[in-house]
């Protein structure tokens, strides 16, 4: 590998060590989904708290099953009876309510004939503690529940609020700020002269960031001219400045001349990575800056494997870093050579295959993708039925 490119782990590290995590805050379980934990998230409370029926019915003394039992009051959810269970006796009870003490087992009401006081049963019945949910089933109080940087799923923010919480600690949302460059550059959807473009990688970033934690601030399309670069630079107020396109080594790439004239300091530039070789990265006052290729794929990719995880690693997250999966491929691969490879695939009869072109400017191929293809720098040839790495696309 020539001695100037950071491998893809080299340039991760780099990046984590730009920043640190943000401050913490305690928001409301509602505001909180999709954040990651910034505390151990530890039960309050036992669940269930005390022995619940998990069906409509009547508990019963198992031994007396026999019956006839004579039913001698209600349990219902919210609101349990009060007396022990003597023997010879049952209470009718429906899910979720408390077992009266003295009962083990529910007799479900399809298995059961009720005449006035008398209960009989009339199928197979229950076995012994049959459909009851015995406290402490889920969990028990001081548990814990959610580790310090889980990601704060829909099920964990269930779990919160069953465990007793109301409020939980999370690292504030970042402020991401997102510009482009390039004089060929207009807004999507804007009249296009013969030499414009229409401008993708900010809506695409915008895009792609939706699930995170962030507040996207859009800097709209800066013309390739230093001046303008640095004046915009210096009005950034944000935890991540990303900026796409003038990150190669063209005339009119400025973004490193940018940041350097802004008062700003590079970490690094250029990986072995492709697509996305001329990312940079390095700080503008409080602010990472991530300097992204222009190239619609190249950013794609870089946003995929290096913005997303820098958002996880100053959220908080404990494991900021994409999780491979394993696939099969449909078709075979040659060997690779020092750059990581991310190749836009599509998962036919539950093979990966690459599409045949992979020029980093077409986002069709992109948009059919449902994978990527993670090629180590110098992997040996692989065969179709080989298992290969993926990163699975949203
Ligand atoms: N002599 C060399 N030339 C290039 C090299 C190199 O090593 N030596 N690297 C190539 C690689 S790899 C990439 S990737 C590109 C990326 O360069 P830049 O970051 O400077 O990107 P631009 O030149 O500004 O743009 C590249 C391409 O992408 C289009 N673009 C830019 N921004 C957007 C946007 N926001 N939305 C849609 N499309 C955009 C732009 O029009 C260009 O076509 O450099 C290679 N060159
Ligand atoms: O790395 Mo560039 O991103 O190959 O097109």
């Amino acid at each position: 590998m020539p001695p100037s490119l950071l491998s893809v782990a080299e340039a991760q590290t780099h990046l984590f060590a730009l920043g640190a995590p943000v401050p913490i805050e305690v928001v409301p379980l509602r505001q909180a989904a999709g954040r990651w934990s910034a505390a151990d998230v530890v039960a309050l409370r036992t669940q269930p708290t005390t022995d619940l029926s998990a069906m409509d019915g009547y508990a019963v003394r198992f031994d007396d099953l026999a019956g006839p039992l004579t039913v001698i009051g209600e349990s219902a959810a919210g609101r349990s009876f009060a007396l022990p269970l003597a023997a010879g006796q049952a209470i009718r009870i429906f899910t979720g309510a408390a077992m009266p003490s003295g009962a083990d087992s529910v007799l479900v009401q399809e298995e059961a004939v009720r005449d006035g006081d008398t209960v009989r049963l009339s199928g197979e019945g229950p076995v012994r503690g049959g459909n009851v949910r015995r406290k402490g089933l889920d969990f028990g109080a001081g548990e814990t529940l959610v580790a310090t940087g889980e990601r704060l799923t829909p099920a964990r923010i269930a779990l919160a609020a069953i465990a007793g919480h109301g409020t939980l600690a999370v690292r504030r949302r970042l402020r991401i700020a997102v510009m482009a460059s390039g004089d060929e550059l207009v807004a999507p959807g804007a009249a296009l002269t013969k030499d414009a473009l229409p401008e993708s990688n900010g809506v695409m970033l915008a895009a792609l960031l939706a699930d995170l934690p962030v507040e996207v601030i859009n800097l709209g399309i800066l013309p390739d001219r230093l001046d303008a670069i640095v004046a915009a630079f210096a009005q950034v107020d944000a935890d991540i400045l990303v900026t796409t396109g003038g990150a190669s080594v063209g005339d009119h790439d400025l973004i490193r001349p940018a940041l350097q004239a802004a008062g700003g300091t590079l970490d690094f530039w250029r990986i072995a990575l492709r697509p996305g070789k001329p990312m940079l990265a390095g700080r503008l006052r409080d602010t990472v800056v991530l300097g992204l290729p222009g190239n619609p794929v190249s950013a794609f990719v870089t946003a995929t494997i290096f913005l997303r995880p820098l958002v996880a690693h100053l959220a908080g997250a404990a494991d900021p870093l994409p999780s491979p999966r394993h696939a099969i491929l449909g078709a075979a691969l040659p060997a690779n050579d020092h750059r990581q490879d991310y190749l836009r695939a599509a998962t036919h009869d539950g093979r990966v295959a690459p599409a045949d072109r992979q020029d980093s400017s077409m986002v069709r191929t992109l948009a059919l993708a449902d994978c990527l293809i993670v090629r180590a720098p110098h992997a040996p040839p692989a065969a179709l039925g080989d298992s290969v790495e993926v990163l699975l696309l949203g």
